[in-house]
């Protein structure tokens, strides 16, 4: 595990679009794993600027979501397939026909869930890169007794729901259910870019990248992870430090 801890936002953005931008340097035709919050907003601002400046692109690279609402049209403000069109994908080359995502109004998730892993298994992922949630998850794999290996229909945490409130007009709208993969396929990605940022984050950083691996804590599990490179804020790492 190679952590980094950065003094501001704008260091941690940069080093890690640099880590997307050498990827996509050496392998163009590179797999991409992608993240939604609001942690890699900056990131994703870096990868906008680079492709502006004709740095970077992403022309024959291929992208996969990590997750999606379940209930929520592709076009509804809240969804991670807006999110990701408002902040990354409508400003690069990326062909449409090349970014994954689970379908989240499929009328047959079960069904739903088989295709996404079928394509997960067809392209594996080059880089994945992750944020974490105050419980732990990653991707929307919640803390449980077991966790899914694979793609698969989440009911979301009170918590991770009310977390999610602030994007929303009411806690109402917040959806309950959740497509994600699965910690097994996160796993495999050959490279995990993990980035934290925050004092609210800090216990649940210790707890993932020192406490017991747990499912309790789903981000433990990528202590196992043979290629884990984790970014973290000063506030986000004060408890490694
Ligand atoms: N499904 C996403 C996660 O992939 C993300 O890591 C988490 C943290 O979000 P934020 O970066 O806004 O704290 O939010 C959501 O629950």
């Amino acid at each position: 595990m190679d952590i980094h801890i950065f003094r501001d936002h704008d260091a941690l953005d940069e080093h890690a679009a640099n880590i997307i931008t050498q990827q996509l340097l050496s392998v163009p035709e590179s797999v991409l794993g992608m993240a939604t919050g609001s942690t890699p907003i900056g990131l994703y601002n870096k990868l906008t600027e680079k492709h502006a400046a004709g740095q970077i692109s992403f022309r024959q690279a291929f992208t996969f979501n990590l997750d999606e609402y379940v209930g929520l049209e592709k076009s509804h403000s809240q969804s991670y397939y807006e999110y990701m069109q408002k902040h990354l994908f409508r400003h690069i080359d990326i062909p449409t026909e090349h970014i994954r995502f689970p379908n989240g109004m499929a009328e047959d998730l079960e069904q739903e869930c088989q295709r996404y892993n079928k394509m997960l298994a067809e392209q594996p992922i080059d880089v994945q890169l992750l944020g974490l949630g105050h419980n732990g998850h990653i991707g929307f794999n919640e803390p449980d007794e077991e966790l899914v290996q694979e793609t698969h229909v989440v009911q979301l945490e009170p918590s991770t729901r009310q977390a999610n409130a602030r994007f929303f007009e009411s806690m109402d709208e917040v959806p309950t259910h959740a497509i994600t993969m699965g910690v097994g396929s996160i796993l495999k990605a050959k490279h995990i870019l993990l980035i934290v940022k925050g004092e609210d984050k800090a216990d649940i950083v210790y707890q993932a990248l020192k406490g017991p691996i747990t499912t309790q804590c789903p981000a433990s599990l990528l202590q196992t992870h043979p290629r884990l490179t984790v970014f973290l804020d000063e506030q986000a790492g004060r408890r490694l430090q």
